[in-house]
This record gives C-alpha cells, structure tokens and sequence, in this order.
C-alpha cells in the first residue's frame, strides 16, 4: 500500500466476498479522498450494502485488502435498522446512546429541523423521519467519512431534491467526505463528485458526465442511462454559464 496518498481516508484493493455459495463481490478497488462525495450506484443484488460493510470494516473479505486512515472517525446510516417494538426508546434517547463526540444532540437536531421528533417513540417515526433521524446520529461524532446506504428510501421526491442539496452542505459544514448508496439516478448525478457503478464487480467508474455516457453503465442501466446522458449533457452547459461572470 505505499504511496496512499495523504488526503485518501479509505481504500479496498482486489476485495472479493463470496456469501453462502455466491461470490458476492470480485476484484474490487475503490478510494475514498477526504472531502469527496462518492455514489454507488447498481442493480438491486449487486453487492453495494457487503461493499459499504467492507469499507466500514463489519464484514471481513475472503480477498484484498482494506487500509482505513488510522483513528478514522465514521458515521453509517444503515440500509435498515431493527427496532425493538417493545424497548420503548425516545429519539432523544437514542441520540445519547451514540458515541460521544463533541456534538450536542438536541442541537443537532434542531438544525436538521427535527426538534418536534424528540420525545417521540422512534418505533412510531416514519420511515423518512427515521432516514433523517438516523442521519444526525450519524453526525455526532464529527466524522471524517460519513457513509450512507440509500439515505432517501422512505422520503418523498421533494424530500429526496432536498436530501441531495443537503449532502453538499453537510460535507461542508462537516468537512467530511462522503460515500453513499443510491437508486436516485437523477438527483444523484447532481450532487456527487464521483460515481461507481457495481455489479458484484466494479463494472465503470468517473464522474456523474463520463459515467452517464459509459457504454457499461447504459448497458446496466438501460432506459434510465439515455435520459441521464441528456441530463448530464445540460448540467455541464448550466455549469459552464454558471462560471461566465
Ligand atoms: N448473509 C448473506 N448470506 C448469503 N447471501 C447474502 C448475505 N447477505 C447478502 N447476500 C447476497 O449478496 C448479494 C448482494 O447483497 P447486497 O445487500 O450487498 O446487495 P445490494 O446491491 O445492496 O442490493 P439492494 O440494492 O437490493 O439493497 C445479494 O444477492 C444477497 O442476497
């Protein structure tokens, strides 16, 4: 591993996984840069979830190797999160279980907007409110990378162009680096620097323009990819007018 460079948090180098009988996951390389949002994105199955605990180290690969920055802090919004139906847990409880980190909780929440929810069972949350809920824990420990497993599902659409804008300045404010799962085509494309397109191997990679144009990722993606390659070709001329003074 020499030369990592020294703004790299996190790398996965030749990781494959096999689950039961399948093989999950084959001959992956993937780097994470401080201050970069990265998406993944593939088909349902694909391995996005194993890829995300790999990197988080919750899962061990049966090949390669991953080198994390050492002391790096996390933040992980999982997939899903089981709840005890009958351990009665206020949100504000659940916020004081996270690892302390310098964050005050309830402030946190206030700025997320989420105030009200605070003496709320988080049992009988929505799941959107539980997305957001989720994602202030994830914030308590100021995390250099925060990693997210389709941070939207449960969210409205209007909810879900918002969500994406609010990644931009979480990463600031923050000034954390950011790894997400996605299905959000669209929105995504929007919002990330970089995108990985998985299918139990790393099938292209580059950002949102080069990838939208990938004769791999329209092969995935079907429909959905021709649309984007068109969205993709507006947001460059909108980019281009945006730096003409
Ligand atoms: N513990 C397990 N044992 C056996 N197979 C597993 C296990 N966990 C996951 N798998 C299988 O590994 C494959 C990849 O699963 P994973 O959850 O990583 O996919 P994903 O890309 O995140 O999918 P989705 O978009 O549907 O969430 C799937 O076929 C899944 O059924």
């Amino acid at each position: 591993m020499s030369g990592v460079a020294s703004q790299s948090l996190l790398r996965v180098s030749g990781v494959g996984v096999r689950l039961g009988a399948r093989e999950v996951l084959k001959d992956i390389d993937l780097e994470v840069q401080a201050d970069e949002i990265l998406t993944i994105v593939g088909p349902n199955g694909a391995g996005k979830t194993t890829l995300l605990r790999i990197a988080l180290g919750l899962l061990r690969p049966d090949r390669g190797e991953v080198w994390r920055c050492p002391g790096l802090r996390l933040g992980y919004v999982p997939q899903r999160l089981n709840l005890d139906e009958t351990f009665p847990l206020s949100v504000r409880g659940f916020l004081k279980l996270a690892p302390a980190g310098g964050l005050d909780p309830l402030n946190e929440l206030e700025g997320a907007g989420l105030r009200h929810l605070a003496d709320r069972p988080l049992q009988k949350l929505s799941g959107g409110e539980l997305q957001r809920v989720l994602l202030v824990r994830a914030q308590l420990n100021r995390p250099q990378l925060l990693v997210l497993d389709e941070p939207t599902q449960g969210i409205d659409v209007h909810g879900q162009q918002d969500f994406y804008q609010y990644l931009g300045s979480l990463r600031r404010r923050l000034g954390c680096a950011i790894l997400l799962v996605s299905h959000d085509l669209h929105l995504v494309m929007g919002a990330t620097d970089r995108v990985v397109c998985l299918n139990r191997h790393i099938c292209c990679t580059g950002t949102p323009e080069a990838i939208a144009r990938n004769s791999a990722f329209i092969e995935l993606f079907g429909a959905r990819a021709d649309s984007l390659a068109i969205y993709s070709h507006d947001r460059q001329h909108r980019h281009r007018q945006e730096k003409t003074p």
